[in-house]
């Protein structure tokens, strides 16, 4: 696989990582405008930084696009003439409709939108795809190279804004309840290093749980909660104050901003 990061910044540098630690490309390129800030990547095997999206079009099969979104539009104006059949393209541009990259490029090329998230670099991303007619035959590539830095899932396209809140934006809203336990872990008297490691460790415990044996978290909480214990005590103060409401209403504030994000 000879894979190309269009745009590397925050996601495409955690994408280039985790392709890199699990030996996922025989060669990448990483192309940004100031190419010389990520000169270092080369320090990897097969990797080849450069600001000439065209060159690394050129030599490569598997493009991913990680640019902003009011930045791809040019981008797939510069490179349009450059693709062939060889080329998978797989965006990750945050409501950019499949539908708009046809517009600009013609319908006779492999499409995939995808939704990772920063887990990427640690192999843990949860993914989304979905792709156009002719992607459809490039579906089960793109999940295999997906499911190799994580877990992956096909959805439909009208799914890919409600995915982007949940796994994308997902990572930073899990992180701040992480962040919330870490300082109450410091006010019962951890110091800081330790609180951070009981908060992580535990909410990767959480997760694995689930995972593991596919229950309802109801159903592991119950098997907390003691009667009359303080699990029950914390959990129905915190429901007081507003935990899954303000979870809720946290996810559909910026599913609404995305829609904008959509429209532009
Ligand atoms: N950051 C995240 O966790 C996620 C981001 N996304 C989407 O991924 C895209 C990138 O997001 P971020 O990485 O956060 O943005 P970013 O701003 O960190 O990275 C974008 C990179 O593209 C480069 N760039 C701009 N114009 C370019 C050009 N003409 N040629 C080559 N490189 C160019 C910039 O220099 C920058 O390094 C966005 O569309 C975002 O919606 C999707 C899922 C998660
Ligand atoms: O915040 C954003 O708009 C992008 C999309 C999901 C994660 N980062």
């Amino acid at each position: 696989m000879k894979t190309a990061i269009i745009g590397s910044g925050n996601l495409g540098l955690a994408i280039a990582k985790g392709l890199i630690v699990s030996n996922a490309t025989t060669s990448l390129y990483l192309t940004k405008r100031n190419a010389d800030s990520i000169k270092d990547w080369e320090k990897y095997k097969g990797v080849k930084v450069t600001s000439d999206n065209r060159e690394a079009i050129r030599n490569s099969d598997i493009i991913i696009f990680a640019v902003q979104p009011r930045h791809f539009e040019n981008i797939l104006e510069q490179i349009k003439l450059l693709l062939t059949d060889k080329h998978v393209l797989i965006s990750t541009i945050t409501g950019f409709k499949i539908s708009k990259i046809e517009s600009i490029i013609g319908k006779d090329h492999y499409i995939i939108r995808s939704m990772p998230n920063t887990a990427i670099s640690v192999g843990k991303s949860m993914t989304c795809i979905c792709s156009n007619e002719k992607g459809k035959q490039r579906v089960e590539l793109a999940k295999a190279i997906f499911d190799r830095l994580g877990t992956s899932i096909e959805i439909p396209e009208e799914q890919m804004q409600a995915a982007t809140v949940i796994c994308a934006s997902g990572i930073a809203f899990w992180m701040r309840l992480i962040r919330a336990t870490t300082q109450g872990a410091i006010q019962l008297g951890f110091d800081s290093k330790e609180a951070h490691q009981l908060a992580m460790h535990t909410c990767m415990g959480a997760s694995s749980l689930l995972v593991a044996s596919g229950k309802h978290p109801e159903e592991e909480i119950d098997r907390v909660t003691t009667p009359r214990g303080c699990t029950i005590e914390g959990l129905n103060e915190m429901e007081h104050q507003g935990l899954s409401s303000s979870l809720i209403k946290g996810i559909v504030s910026s599913f609404k901003k995305i829609n904008d994000i959509g429209k532009n």
